[in-house]
């Protein structure tokens, strides 16, 4: 008896330095693993012991199953063994990360489960674009992952005070903001709060925003390869080498999948960050208003006011195109997929047509 409650204190002990963070290990031979790869062979798993590869069983494959019910990145599954391992069931999932996606009917496509913090990290050079990091903090906002904005290269910039400070204006309050530099251990000792053990983050941002680098100082090897970042563009060449899953030091673990590192806008995503900009909206003289030079514009009263400033409406604007350009190229692709029929748009913002 003793020696089988060694093992499963150990076993648990493994897994939560991979994120697990319940305590019933499953029975009947079976053990849990987390899903850290998918390719079209199977699936990559790891038990907080080494990597080992699986396939889904066959219940997963059936047609017309709902994909988000397949095991995906982040997930952890109970697993059989045989030859090979077989995924048999997916344990309940505390986020889930996805954006839409053009299938046969319009549908979520999962990014990664089971994240508790996204680092959303942005270069204070070049690189360096508020609104970006609005756009990922809406997609990233609803699934229950905590997003945390990095800011890099600190150490390249004297005027990084002002950069940060009109950052913090237009987050919310509670998003914590983290300038570092990503070279330096002592500076990357912030992040300690969400790398405990037990939690799983996920670093995104555009190439060259130093996420190879900072994912080197918390291993505290140089086990990535990282590429020099060309002068004019500040934008690095794609040259991470691929590994899913990273047990850090401080106990915690970082996913790195090529999925959530090209983590986009779609057409989907919520625009709650501009709830303020809605509302006014909401508030003009006609339902149909264009916010230009209608009579009765809110939006133009509060721009002449100054309640709303021109950069922040410009912002909203350029993330409402760019999500209704997205909508309406998937619309298009689903039309022509099932024969020029019309097919329900997604929830679009501008909702005034419809106001009496
Ligand atoms: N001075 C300074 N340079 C940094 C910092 N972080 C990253 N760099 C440099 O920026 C360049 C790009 O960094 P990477 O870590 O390769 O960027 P990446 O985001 O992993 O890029 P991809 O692999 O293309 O996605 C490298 O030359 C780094 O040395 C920092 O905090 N300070
Ligand atoms: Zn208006």
């Amino acid at each position: 008896m003793q020696t089988a409650a060694m093992s499963d204190a150990e076993t648990m002990e493994r897994l939560r330095r991979i994120g697990w963070r319940g305590d019933a290990l499953p029975g009947d031979g079976r053990r849990l693993a987390r899903v850290v790869a998918q390719h079209r062979a199977g699936y990559e798993l790891h038990d907080g012991a080494s990597l080992f590869g699986a396939q889904p069983d066959g219940r997963f494959l059936k047609r017309g199953l709902d994909p988000s019910e397949r095991p995906v990145v982040g997930d952890f599954v109970e697993v059989e063994n045989g030859a090979p391992p077989h995924i048999v069931q997916v344990r309940p999932r505390r986020t889930v990360l996805s954006r839409a996606a053009a299938g046969e009917r319009y549908e979520r496509q999962l990014i990664a489960t089971n994240i508790d913090y996204v680092l959303v990290l942005t270069g204070l050079d070049g690189d360096f674009n508020p609104s970006r990091i609005e756009r990922y903090l809406s997609l990233i906002e609803d699934s229950g992952a905590q997003p945390v904005v990095l800011l890099s290269k600190l150490d390249t910039r004297d005027d990084a005070d002002e950069l940060i400070a009109e950052l913090r204006e237009r987050l919310p309050p509670a998003t914590p903001i983290h300038p570092l530099n990503g070279k330096d251990p002592a500076s990357a000792t912030v992040l300690a709060p969400y790398l405990k053990p037990g939690d799983s983050a996920v670093l995104v941002g555009s190439s060259g925003a130093g996420k190879s680098t900072l994912t080197n100082t918390l291993l505290g090897t140089a086990k990535m390869a990282t590429a020099a970042v060309r002068s004019r563009d500040s934008r690095g060449r794609h040259t991470t080498t691929h590994r899913a899953l990273l047990s850090l030091p401080s106990g915690g673990c970082l996913i790195d999948t090529p999925g959530m590192r090209e983590l986009k806008l779609t057409g989907e995503e919520n625009l709650d960050l501009f709830a303020d900009i809605e509302a006014l909206a909401d508030q003009c003289r006609f339902a149909d208003c264009g916010h230009g030079s209608e009579p009765g514009c809110a939006v133009q009263i509060a721009l002449d006011n100054g309640d709303l400033t021109p950069d922040r409406w410009r912002n909203y604007l350029k993330l409402h195109d760019e999500r209704e350009e997205q909508a309406a190229t998937l619309e298009a692709r689903l039309r022509r997929q099932r024969g020029g029929r019309p097919i329900d748009r997604p929830h679009s913002p501008r909702g005034q047509r419809e106001r009496d």
